[in-house]
């Protein structure tokens, strides 16, 4: 339902508004979506704010919809701006300020005020509005009533707050920088306190700017806000260009990219909004899409995913076949003497017929000879006599049961003829493959399997065979990696290490995108001036979908799709712990989704934890062994010591992961005997 309006192409550095118009009757087309085009037009050609609408939508006043639209507008399209219309008043079905608190991280109480305070002045009516505002990662979001009038006059009350709000939203570098280059084009001097050595490096070639580190300065910056003649320049200078002129153009922001040698600049705070594990996961297997398909010969598809469903030609078995090792008779003879006219075994086909007096011996999987109707077991018979003539007589010691086909399988009765065998999307296992086996299904279509790269990173590594240098340590990730991901049946590339530079790793990634589906990374994705993957993604034309993970270990994990979403990237934090957990709950579930499985998610059961523990701030993942008590049908969740993001130990003889919540007010730890969730990761 996005109409991606104002198309025209700006830079990326506009502030991009969206409108989300949220009425029943504007959804069902009963009512024209007036409020939406009369902001946008207030916005478009009268410039009450600066920046593009670039997207506006109609939902109906539904909280699932509209929480999953600010969601999406704020995290995947990161908008700057999002102003909804409707549903903040008193009927029943008004439910945007509630939707919109569920995704708010922080709120915007002056801007509510704002708004309500001056309607208030136009009519007491106003009390009746529930909107909100607030924050969600760097997208301000603002409810406006429903009606053109009343939308208008709070767009208008707000406004004069909205530019400078969405510029402090943007990264605080993204200000310092604007203010250090603003105050440079006005030919302000800026001490130049050092170059560091890579920049000196990138100077020599170019002579452009200056790599600054003036903390003292800096500092004053930071607190400009408050005090100082400098915050007039940055007052002066932000009212004057708040976010590029009339036209939306942009002189200082350099919003998409930022020269990361400028180690001053490093951000101060990730500008990744911290998102939950589930969210985290939901991103990830919403752009895990199943590959294509190949035809695959039997031998090589254990452990593929089907990409489609199989039948059964022909039923089997495909003749009467008996159960047990005896005799074939008819079942009207009852018990008594027969005279044995031959015999039926496996693989042949009985001669003759038997009738009325008469039996023939038959084996287990032979078919039943024309005429009988049963088989008697060898062990519910006598051998009455055998004459030297070949004419040998058994007595049937039992009733055979009336119904006829006493043990014996019926044509069809393991698989009917056009049964289907197996469904698409199944897993082939060995008995899967038995199966195919049965019904002669040697060629074999299946999802392709993605081709998994991993690569480390890290000026500090060396290889596990290599001798330990000064400073230096053996890089365990990518052999804990590239294990992992053998383990679950997927091939695998190892891409070796990258050093910290921005050209090591692009030309890394480049080359290897060429080879992978998949490129699973390690280290380089926190705060450090040396973690550059982020920054190196961005060069690439990756889509950076997160970038911090409410959890531990694993915090800085991002993801990112490449090539129109057709390439993942994983770029997992560097300490060990982090990179095998992190491992097990984004890349694992991924692959197995590409290669056609529909049930990615790992399997979480229920254990008892043996010991108090307690909680961190985040969510974590302490590494434990699942035990069986013979008297418990809950398995004992043992951990395996010191739980650090950089003891690899941690991680040994580990079969499970235990959720454990985030610290809270009320709950800071866990006693022992209580019941956790426990992600099953090893082998039980
Ligand atoms: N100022 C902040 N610093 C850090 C934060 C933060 O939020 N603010 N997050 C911490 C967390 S949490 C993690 S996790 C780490 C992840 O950092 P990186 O992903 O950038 O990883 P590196 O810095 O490259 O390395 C971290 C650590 O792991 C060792 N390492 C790296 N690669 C390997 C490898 N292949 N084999 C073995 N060991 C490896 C590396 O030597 C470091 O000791 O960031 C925290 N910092
Ligand atoms: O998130 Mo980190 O992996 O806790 O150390
Ligand atoms: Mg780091």
């Amino acid at each position: 339902m996005d109409s991606p309006a104002g198309t025209g192409q700006k830079k990326p550095t506009t502030t991009q508004i969206g409108i989300l118009t949220v009425s029943d009757r504007c959804f069902r087309n009963e009512a024209i979506d007036e409020s939406s085009k009369n902001l946008y037009s207030l916005i478009k050609d009268q410039h009450l704010l600066p920046g593009n609408v670039v997207v506006t939508k109609i939902v109906p006043d539904d909280w699932d919809q509209i929480k999953a639209t600010l969601v999406e507008w704020s995290d995947m399209r990161r908008l700057n701006l999002i102003l909804t219309t409707g549903g903040t008043g008193f009927s029943p079905r008004d439910v945007t300020p509630e939707a919109t608190k569920a995704v708010l991280e922080k709120e915007a109480l002056g801007m509510t005020l704002a708004m309500l305070k001056q309607s208030l002045e136009v009519t007491p009516l106003a009390m009746l509005s529930r909107l909100v505002c607030g924050i969600r990662g760097s997208t301000l979001i603002i409810n406006l009533p429903g009606s053109v009038k009343a939308s208008e006059e709070c767009l208008r009350f707000v406004s004069p707050g909205i530019p400078h709000a969405v510029d402090l939203l943007q990264n605080k570098t993204e200000r310092i920088q604007t203010t250090h280059d603003a105050l440079q084009s006005k030919g302000v001097e800026i001490p130049t306190s050092f170059k560091s050595g890579h920049a000196a490096q990138k100077d020599h070639g170019q002579h452009t700017g200056h790599h600054h580190d003036f903390p003292e300065s800096r500092q004053l910056r930071d607190q400009g806000h408050h005090h100082g003649h400098r915050h007039h320049h940055e007052e002066h200078h932000f009212k004057h260009h708040p976010h590029g002129n009339q036209h939306g153009e942009h002189h200082h922001h350099t919003h998409g990219h930022r020269d990361v040698n400028r180690v001053a600049y490093r951000p101060r705070q990730s500008p990744y909004p911290m998102i939950s594990v589930e969210e985290a996961l939901g991103i990830v297997l919403e752009h895990a899409q199943p590959l294509e398909t190949e035809t695959v010969h039997l031998r090589e598809c254990l452990g593929r995913f089907l990409a489609d469903s199989v039948y059964a030609i022909d039923p089997l078995p495909p003749f009467p076949a008996s159960i047990k090792d005896g005799y074939a008779v008819l079942a009207a003879d009852g018990a008594g003497n027969r005279l044995v006219i031959g015999d039926s075994t496996a693989g042949s086909v009985p001669k003759g017929a038997v009738t009325s007096g008469y039996c023939m011996r038959i084996n287990t999987g032979a078919p039943l000879p024309v005429g009988a109707d049963s088989v008697v077991q060898v062990e519910d018979t006598l051998l009455v006599k055998d004459a030297d003539d070949g004419r040998t007589e058994v007595e049937i010691k039992i009733m055979v049961a009336p119904k006829h086909g006493q043990d014996i399988r019926s044509v069809g009765s393991d698989i009917a003829k056009g049964e289907q065998v197996l469904e698409k999307s199944q897993k082939i296992g060995p008995s899967e493959l038995g199966i195919l086996a049965t019904v002669g299904a040697v060629r074999v279509t299946c999802y392709k399997l993605p081709v998994v790269g991993v690569m480390s990173t890290g000026n500090e590594l060396l290889e596990p065979d290599e001798a330990l240098q000064e400073g230096k340590i053996r890089d365990s990730n990518r052999t804990a990696l590239i294990a992992q991901v053998l383990e679950q049946g997927f091939p695998v590339l190892d891409l070796g290490v990258a050093e910290d530079t921005t050209e090591a790793l692009f030309m890394k990634l480049k080359e290897s995108l060429r080879k992978c589906d998949v490129i699973v990374t390690s280290g380089g994705v926190s705060m450090g001036d040396k973690d550059l993957l982020k920054h190196v993604l961005t060069d690439l034309g990756a889509d950076i979908k997160f970038g911090r993970v409410f959890m531990k270990p694993g915090k800085p994990t991002a993801f990112a799709t490449l090539e129109k979403g057709r390439k993942l990237f994983f770029g997992l934090p560097g300490n060990p712990v982090s990179a095998v957990v992190t491992c097990n709950l984004y890349v694992i579930p991924a692959l197995n989704k590409m290669a056609g499985n529909l049930c990615p998610w790992r399997t979480v059961i229920k254990a008892r934890i043996d010991e108090q523990v307690h909680l961190d701030p985040r969510p974590e993942y302490h590494r434990a062994v699942l035990t069986w008590q013979e008297n418990d049908p809950i398995p004992k969740a043992t951990r395996t010591g010191n739980q650090m993001s950089s003891r690899l130990l941690s991680m040994r003889t580990a079969n499970v992961l235990l959720v454990l919540p985030p610290k809270s007010m009320e709950v800071q730890t866990i006693d022992s005997g209580t019941l956790v969730d426990a992600m099953v990761i090893g082998r039980l």
